[in-house]
């Protein structure tokens, strides 16, 4: 809708390639689009000038960031060290430059009225306080505040005007921070409090659903003119800045508008909300369709025809529920005065009010009753359509979800989906909430019906693809939202699934395509079949007819053989050999009653978190019982196996999945699969089909999404590595060990070595000295001898010269000397030479002669 005509630019503000600021008659100041702005463009952004509670709050928080604090003990309640009354989170909260500024600090500390025992008081005008303040602490900023519109001359005297002076007004005289008394000052007052109730924007503390619901006053996007179907979306961070963006294309100079209300209300009910709160009367394209372009949000169905839908005639109308109001049906044109429609409301709301929310039996029961009063978007319908949704929501979550709970959600979603479609086009937070729920129900039903074989990985996959479609337009509406916003971690949730959501339709159409190979190499097999038949059918006709005139056939060792005739079962089968049967009627079966086993492929499942798995492989090994062969065709046909194991191996691994997490499947349990599957399928057989007994079961790892595969690989692969380090760990420890031992082992080898060298060493000494003694012994034994022997021969020779050497022999020995003698002496003396004996001297000769006294002496 372009302005050009009707307003006026009255400013070229700080960004006016976005946004100009107009004024009209009807609006007062608005913006419009200064050029041609995209959905999903930024039209401006800004922080608040206040923000605080909303006037009646009894919450307790940061006054700093607003956080929502535990209530705990006063006492132990940190407060801002300066003011001691303001409390804050903690150290960091004081030292931040938050929303407690000094000039409020310095107030609750200078004020004897202000402790900490009026700390709700405080809590209730803290919003109004703060713009209060900057009146003396930003003069130029006030100016532009001062110029909000408070509507003063529409709420003096009204209720709300009187609640102000009660809960703001008074308590502000009564704390001290006015003194001033008089009517200029209650104006002021009440002027700021107007201020703050037609500009400011209901925002939450952060990081929190369920937070306490604060209110921030915004300079420009206070400007912003209301429409019941905006075309802006708004979000606030938690730093409470405020980004606009726009939530459809907008045209240079249409008019930018945001929703003050509820989209999902009546037109009356939003019209009072924006008359009571915002003193104006809406006349959107909303409000002025009798049906709420088509979203029936106030409709009620024909109590006359049952068909059409009943709508105020003059939608325009301040009081649309009076007498003198007029209804009317779109049917059967049967007028209805407002009254009638305001007392079904009433007794409508009562029943409502009467019923527990949480149970989703009664709440469908109220839904399917009410619907027969009231079009199925009627707002107080949407209402508890969202609360059975939530219901849905927690049982689809849940472990094994009911299919029909499945579908219900996926409906119910689509039907609110259509009605915010009409009220909030293009981008809108509700609608990225409930495309992001639609994905859910979407791959659970899917997965569903694949795995019970009702539709092909192709058809599987498209599914997928619808429901990656919702997530992705989720994500374009979420990833507006700060990040730590509740919406914001939605938006990161559905980030992760649509990855996970590409994996699954990658595999779905690897698998459709191995199928379509494998169906192409049967067309083959079959077409070449086809031909050797013909062939045999062209070319052997006539031996047939003679050779095998009688039919005869053959059945292999470890078979036996069943027949039919007309497709009735014969009752009695045939050993292996050739066998003779009618030809043409009657055929045959070959059954094999050894060992075999039987392969299941490609089972797809779908675990308890909603994750696609699939089984490459499970062989069942089984054997029948050739006794049971004739029972086991006639109750199964001779495909028995297809029933009673391949469907049921099928129905099994499902309902194994379906209540255990991929951790469980592919991890912890894995390994019990076997044993169950093999357990389930053995009872089953034992109640329908005795004979046919499993042997074993042996299940392949199931392939899982690459990414949570690429996982485990990673986890697999540390703790490997762990394990090589404390095996590492343990051999350093033997070899150490080892070495330690061997060590020990030389050193006492060395020891004992030494030992025995030692005792070798001192046994060698003692034989020597042993050695020694006798020869000492042996020496003295023969020196004793030999001087015994001396002393005996001397004796002997003394004894004998006694004898001999007589006087008269040794005279005669002279002369024999002398005569003997050839050599002679000449000199004086030399004649005593002979006379002596022939000695030189007397001692000489005396030695000589002494001889015979001498004794033997030992040594
Ligand atoms: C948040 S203020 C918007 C700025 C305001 N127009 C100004 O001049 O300061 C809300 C007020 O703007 C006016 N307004 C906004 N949207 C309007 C609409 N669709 N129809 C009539 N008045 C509207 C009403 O007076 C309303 O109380």
């Amino acid at each position: 809708m372009s302005v050009k005509e009707t307003s006026k630019n009255i400013s070229s503000v700080s960004k006016p390639q976005t946004y100009k600021l107009v004024h009209s008659e009807k609006f007062g100041r608005y913006l419009i689009a200064g050029k041609n702005i995209k959905a999903g463009e930024v039209i401006l952004r800004e922080k608040p000038v206040a923000v605080g509670p909303g006037v009646f709050d009894n919450d307790y928080f940061c006054f700093a960031c607003l956080k929502l604090l535990i209530k705990v003990n006063k006492e132990l309640q940190y407060v801002c060290t300066k003011c001691c009354v303001a409390p804050l989170c903690g150290p960091d909260c004081e030292k931040k430059d938050g929303l407690h500024t000094p000039e409020e600090c310095q107030i609750f500390k200078d004020n004897q009225k202000i402790s900490k025992d009026k700390l709700y008081d405080i809590i209730g005008i803290l919003l109004p306080l703060r713009l209060f303040l900057l009146k003396d602490r930003d003069q130029d900023l006030w100016e532009k505040v001062d110029r909000m519109e408070s509507h003063m001359d529409k709420r003096r005297d009204t209720l709300i005007w009187k609640d102000r002076e009660v809960n703001v007004i008074k308590i502000f005289r009564d704390l001290q921070l006015v003194t001033n008394d008089d009517i200029s000052t209650s104006d002021f007052l009440q002027h700021l409090c107007g201020i703050l109730d037609v500009n400011s924007f209901e925002l939450r503390s952060p990081g929190r659903l369920d937070a306490l619901v604060l209110r921030g006053l915004y300079l420009e996007a206070s400007l912003i003119a209301h429409d019941c179907r905006a075309n802006t979306h708004i979000t606030v961070d938690d730093h409470f800045q405020l980004t606009v963006y726009a939530s459809l294309p907008i045209n240079e100079n249409d008019i930018i508008y945001f929703n003050y209300t509820s989209s999902l209300l009546g037109s009356a009910e939003r019209r009072e909300h924006l008359r009571e709160g915002k003193y104006f009367e809406c006349e959107c394209s909303v409000c002025k369709d009798p049906y709420e372009l088509g979203s029936h949000l106030s409709s009620i169905r024909c109590p006359r025809c049952k068909d059409g839908y009943v709508g105020a005639q003059n939608p325009l109308k301040a009081k649309p529920y009076e007498r003198d109001s007029k209804w009317q049906c779109d049917k059967c044109r049967k007028m209805y005065g407002g009254y009638l429609i305001r007392a079904t409301l009433n007794i409508t709301r009562a029943l409502i009010d009467d019923y527990d929310g949480s149970n989703v039996k009664d709440l469908e029961f109220l839904i399917k009753k009410l619907t027969l009063s009231f079009h199925p978007n009627h707002y107080l319908l949407l209402a508890l359509k969202q609360k059975l949704l939530a219901a849905y929501r927690k049982q689809v979550a849940g472990p094994n979800p009911q299919k029909k709970i499945i579908q219900k959600m996926l409906d119910l979603c689509k039907e609110v989906l259509q009605v915010l479609e009409l009220v909030e086009p293009g981008i809108s937070r509700l609608k990225g909430i409930m495309l992001y729920e639609m994905h859910l129900p979407l791959v659970l039903l899917a997965n569903r019906a694949y795995a019970a074989r009702e539709i092909s990985p192709m058809e599987m996959s498209s599914q997928l693809r619808e429901a990656g479609t919702h997530l992705r337009k989720a994500l374009a509406m979420l990833l507006l939202e700060p990040i730590n916003s509740p919406e914001g971690h939605l938006a990161k949730r559905a980030l992760q699934e649509l990855k996970m959501l590409n994996q699954n339709i990658a595999d779905a159409e690897a698998l459709q395509q191995s199928q379509e190979e494998s169906k192409s190499r049967l067309q083959h097999y079959q077409y070449r079949k086809m031909i050797r038949q013909k062939y045999i059918r062209i070319c052997l006709p006539a031996c047939l007819a003679i050779v095998f005139n009688f039919s005869l056939h053959h059945i292999e060792e470890g078979h036996v053989g069943v027949y039919f005739r007309g497709g009735a079962l014969l009752p009695y089968v045939s050993n292996p050999g050739f066998h003779m049967m009618i030809p043409v009627l009657t055929t045959y079966r070959s059954v094999q009653v050894t060992l075999q086993t039987d392969e299941v492929k490609n089972v797809p499942c779908g675990t308890s978190g909603g994750v696609m798995i699939y089984f490459d492989r499970i062989e069942v090994v089984n054997i029948l019982d050739a006794n049971s062969v004739y029972t086991m065709v006639r109750n199964f046909t001779a495909d028995y196996d297809r029933t009673l194991i391949f469907n049921k191996v099928h129905h099994e691994l499902n309902q194994f999945c379906s209540v255990h997490t991929l951790h469980e499947v592919y991890i912890d349990l894995f390994d019990q699969i076997d044993e169950n599957l093999k357990t389930a399928l053995q009872k089953d057989l034992n109640d329908l089909a005795p004979g046919l007994n499993i042997q074993a079961v042996r299940v392949t790892k199931p392939k899982i999404p690459e990414t949570i595969r690429k996982n485990y690989e990673l986890m697999e692969a540390e703790k490997t590595k762990l394990l090589i380090s404390t095996q590492h760990q343990k051999v350093v420890e033997k070899d150490a060990e080892t070495d330690r031992k061997k060590a020990v082992i030389e050193a006492e080898k060395e020891a004992q070595v030494a030992k025995i060298q030692y005792n070798q060493k001192i046994m060698e000494k003692e034989s020597l000295q042993r050695i020694a003694g006798i020869e000492d012994e042996m020496h003295v034994a023969r020196q004793k001898s030999r001087s015994d022997a001396e002393y005996y021969q001397l004796k002997m020779q003394a004894e004998a010269n006694k004898l001999l050497l007589s006087k008269e022999f040794l005279e005669l020995k002279k002369y024999e000397a002398l005569a003997h003698n050839t050599k002679v002496y000449y000199g004086q003396d030399i004649p005593k030479m002979f006379m002596y004996g022939g000695c030189t001297n007397d001692q000489d000769l005396s030695s000589h002669v002494n001889i015979k006294d001498t004794q033997p002496q030992m040594l």
